[in-house]
């Protein structure tokens, strides 16, 4: 049987990937509520997708099968069972109350599987109910009742495969949290995926898919800040370890910040041996290699990230190639996702245009960059990366 699933590194020939085009739920973002969903402006959104019509173009070009998210969920969703999941999944909201939850679950119940899918996706505002009680009556129209989930176009973050397995994560943005219940759906009631070994889920400790690197068979690498907690990168190397689907895994601390909320965002890899790192971090960027007896959990003093990401993978050197040019320059591309590449092939990847400096240097070193445009789909601080699940890659 051909493979359907499996990805054991950042570059080998991708072939399935999941994209989840930008939908109603980006039409929800207003200059009130955008900070909250984590958003840095308020997107067009017919030309967002436009933008990502083009980037799964470039994909279906190079012979990479495209799957959808939305249309994985709706097919997910034709299960009754995933169906009395999902609507459980969407009201379980303290915020609710009783008269509002069983109003929810009454109307959810009723819908077929895509306009279940659309109030998953879009969520669904107090004004647009004729819930009545005093809970509906006190909250403000605007006020969701369930939150549209605008960052779902960062496929990259809500599920992540490791070799023939999936991850389910666990988001720690409260904006977040429950993308993850939809990708629990997909991979768990979507005939596509019937067989797949799950190796984490939505309810452990925090880890978010765009910290996950695959450095190469049996080396992840797996950034600690903002969204993966310390205690999630602890319970994500014993599940893999345990499923001898890595032998090392490297936790890389990261800046708690905006521009660099996930290890992807500082660093990706374009070759087998060569990774696109900010160098305004570069220098101070070290590992923790955590390794297993079997029943222990080992972890190694710190040192400088590529040099214990080269032993682990046991070459030489990594090598480095950096975003922009100068320090400033480095900043602002490092900011419109610069670092954030999609390799396609071993020297191939999917870059920004805008990003012109860090693409300049990446042709310099050798690699092929294909440009796509992101002025809209930007605004979400999201590149061609984070917009991507890799489900299955060759080995590299
Ligand atoms: N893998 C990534 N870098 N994802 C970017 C996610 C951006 C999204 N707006 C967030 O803040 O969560």
């Amino acid at each position: 049987m051909t493979e359907m699933y499996g990805v054991d590194s950042e570059v080998g020939t991708l072939r399935t990937v999941m994209l989840h085009r930008p939908g109603n739920e980006l039409r929800r973002l207003t200059p009130r509520n955008n900070d909250k969903l984590l958003f840095d402006g308020i997107p067009w959104v017919g030309r967002a997708q436009d933008e990502h019509d083009a980037f799964a173009q470039v994909l279906r070009d190079r012979g990479v099968e495209v799957l959808y998210l939305h249309e994985l969920l709706i097919e997910a969703l034709g299960d009754s069972t995933a169906r009395a999941q999902a609507v459980e999944g969407a009201i379980a909201d303290l915020r609710l109350g009783d008269t509002l939850r069983d109003y929810l679950a009454a109307s959810l119940t009723s819908l077929d599987p895509a306009e279940l899918a659309e109030a998953l996706m879009a969520g669904v505002r107090n004004d647009e109910v004729r819930a009545g009680g005093l809970v509906t009556s006190l909250l403000a129209h605007e006020d969701f009742l369930i939150d549209p989930l605008p960052n779902l176009l960062f496929t990259r973050d809500s599920s992540v495969w490791i070799r023939d397995s999936v991850a389910v994560t666990s988001l720690a943005m409260p904006a977040r949290v429950r993308e993850t219940q939809l990708t629990e759906l997909i991979y768990g009631f979507h005939p596509r995926f019937a067989g797949a070994d799950k190796v984490y889920d939505h309810q452990l400790e925090h880890v978010e898919g765009g910290d996950v690197l695959a450095l190469g068979p049996g080396v992840l690498a797996v950034g600690v800040g903002e969204r993966t907690t310390p205690a999630g990168v602890e319970r994500l190397a014993r599940r893999v370890f345990a499923k001898g689907l890595a032998h090392t895994v490297l936790a890389v601390p990261i800046a708690q910040q905006r521009a660099t909320m996930h290890l992807d965002t500082v660093c990706t890899m374009v070759d087998v041996d060569a990774v696109l790192m900010y160098p305004n971090m570069a220098e101070e960027m070290r590992a923790l290699a955590v390794t297993t007896d079997g029943d222990q959990l080992h972890v190694a003093e710190s040192e400088p990230f590529l040099v214990a990401a080269a032993k682990a993978l046991g070459i030489d050197t990594l090598r480095r190639i950096d975003t922009g040019l100068d320090p400033v320059t480095a900043e602002r591309e490092q900011w419109d996702d610069g670092n954030n590449t999609l390799a396609l092939a071993p020297r191939v990847c999917i870059a920004y245009e805008r990003t012109v400096e860090t693409n300049q240097r990446l042709e310099e070193s050798g690699v092929e960059v294909i440009r796509i445009s992101g002025s809209e789909l930007g605004s979400g601080r999201g590149g061609p990366r984070c917009m991507s699940c890799p489900i299955l890659r060759d080995p590299a």
